[in-house]
């Protein structure tokens, strides 16, 4: 950490703490993320999830960009120097008043959808999508942490707990580890509702609460559903048919597309919840959508790039803000960003294992001469190699810090409650 100074701390998960750092090389600011747990061996640190997620999935720019990995021998700790954002989705609305514009709301959701996509695309899931692992810094939404994440291509069942349990899908509450990367997309209707709102939509109390939560809203599930939950579960259970108030109860100032996307998000079936791709064409982000051709059409016909986004990529977030505000300026009505994404293979080989030097307590990270940007897909991408997934006993929140990192366990990742 010798070419970094700590200017103070920023948050605090679980698994890490974070800090605001500025770099003695080039003076820009970024936040490290640092492990509490020590690291066992540096293969372990080679074999995190979280950091080789990282690298296949960075130059999204919906997607936490990660600036070098730290890992010093002497006290086994290893620290990632990420891109600075301003606050989580969480810190955004705890406090407010008065819901945000939905506009706002949808935008932010359409880069929700992009982040899943690509990472769904690139074989990843997360599996703890939630308010406090969305960071947003001026209107750009990224997705972030992804110690919990796994290869879509891991057969189930799972054995590990995983995700906060108010956003818990009911295939990850019903069945024993038979889900997969649908997951995700409950988790961002869960954090839809709770952005539109301001409250969490299921804030179950424990796993049993939980299902109840999710039946009140949405009513107890048609019996075909539940039939294929049970083919995948120990354990026998029945609910006593129940209609649920519905969504539109709860957040009466909703339009009806939004109203709709928020409906398929959370479909009780993974097989018909929507995918982030077909999110994406969903009649709720029209405006986004055609914005964004448009804005594109200006960069390409005008070469569109302004003073501040100097450094954007073509058709990238911050891009695109830069040309709303100009679009504003210019009293355009419904301008929205070029979110393009960008064109990756779609199944990278292997993950590139991480360089780090055995004597070198710090290891440069060339994110730009990543293989798994310039590989093309051969065949089945293999699962992410992680050395280790103990299945561990559900443990709140609450209670105090786990000792194990999760990257090598998987303990549930309850959120505070309030
Ligand atoms: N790049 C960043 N820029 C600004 N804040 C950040 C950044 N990364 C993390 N944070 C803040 O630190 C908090 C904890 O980070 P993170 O979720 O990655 O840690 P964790 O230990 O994996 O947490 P969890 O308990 O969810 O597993 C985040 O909720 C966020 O508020």
């Amino acid at each position: 950490m010798d070419n970094y100074r700590v200017i103070k701390k920023i948050g605090e998960g679980t698994f890490s703490q974070v800090t605001k750092v500025q770099s003695l090389k080039d003076g820009k600011h970024y936040a490290c993320k640092t492990m509490k747990q020590p690291i066992p061996s540096l293969e372990q640190a080679h074999n995190l999830r979280e950091v080789q997620a990282m690298k296949r999935l960075s130059l999204h720019p919906n997607i936490l960009q990660l600036h070098e990995v730290i890992f010093d021998q002497d006290t086994r700790t290893l620290s990632l120097i990420c891109e600075l954002m301003e606050m989580n989705i969480y810190e955004l609305i705890r406090g407010r008043q008065y819901p945000l514009p939905e506009n706002k709301v949808k935008i932010y959701m359409y880069q929700l959808c992009k982040a899943l996509d690509h990472m769904h695309s690139n074989g990843i899931f997360h599996r703890d999508v939630k308010p406090e692992n969305i960071l947003i810094k001026r209107d750009v939404l990224k997705l972030a942490d992804f110690g919990s994440s796994r290869s879509v291509y891991c057969k189930p069942p799972h054995t590990e707990y995983i995700s906060t349990r108010w956003y818990r899908a009911p295939e990850c509450l019903l069945t024993d580890g038979h889900y997969s990367l649908k997951m995700d997309m409950w988790s961002a209707g869960c954090v839809f509702f709770e952005i539109l709102s301001l409250n969490p939509l299921f804030p179950g109390t424990n796993e049993v609460n939980q299902v109840s939560k999710i039946h009140e809203v949405l009513g107890t599930p048609d019996s075909t559903v539940l039939q294929k939950f049970k083919q995948s579960r120990v354990m026998a259970f029945d609910f006593v048919p129940r209609k649920g108030c519905g969504l539109s109860r709860l957040i009466p100032h909703c339009s009806a597309p939004s109203l709709s996307l928020l409906y398929q998000m959370l479909a009780y079936d993974p097989d018909e919840r929507i995918s982030p791709r077909t999110a994406l064409q969903h009649t709720c982000f029209r405006d986004l959508r055609l914005a964004e051709r448009r804005a594109l059409g200006l960069h390409r016909t005008f070469g569109v790039v302004e003073e501040s986004s100097s450094s954007a990529t073509p058709g990238s977030v911050q891009q695109f803000w830069c040309s709303t505000r100009q679009g504003r300026r210019q009293q355009l009505k419904h301008v929205a960003e070029p979110l393009s994404r960008h064109v990756l293979p779609r199944y990278p080989v292997e993950l590139p294992k991480l360089t780090v030097g055995v004597n070198t307590p710090k290891v440069p990270y060339p994110v730009s001469s990543l293989p798994a940007f310039s590989v093309p897909h051969q065949g089945l991408l293999p699962a992410i190699t992680s050395k280790k997934c103990h299945s561990r006993p559900l443990k709140p929140r609450e209670e105090p810090h786990c000792s194990a990192l999760k990257s090598f366990y998987m303990p549930p990742l309850e959120r505070k409650e309030n």
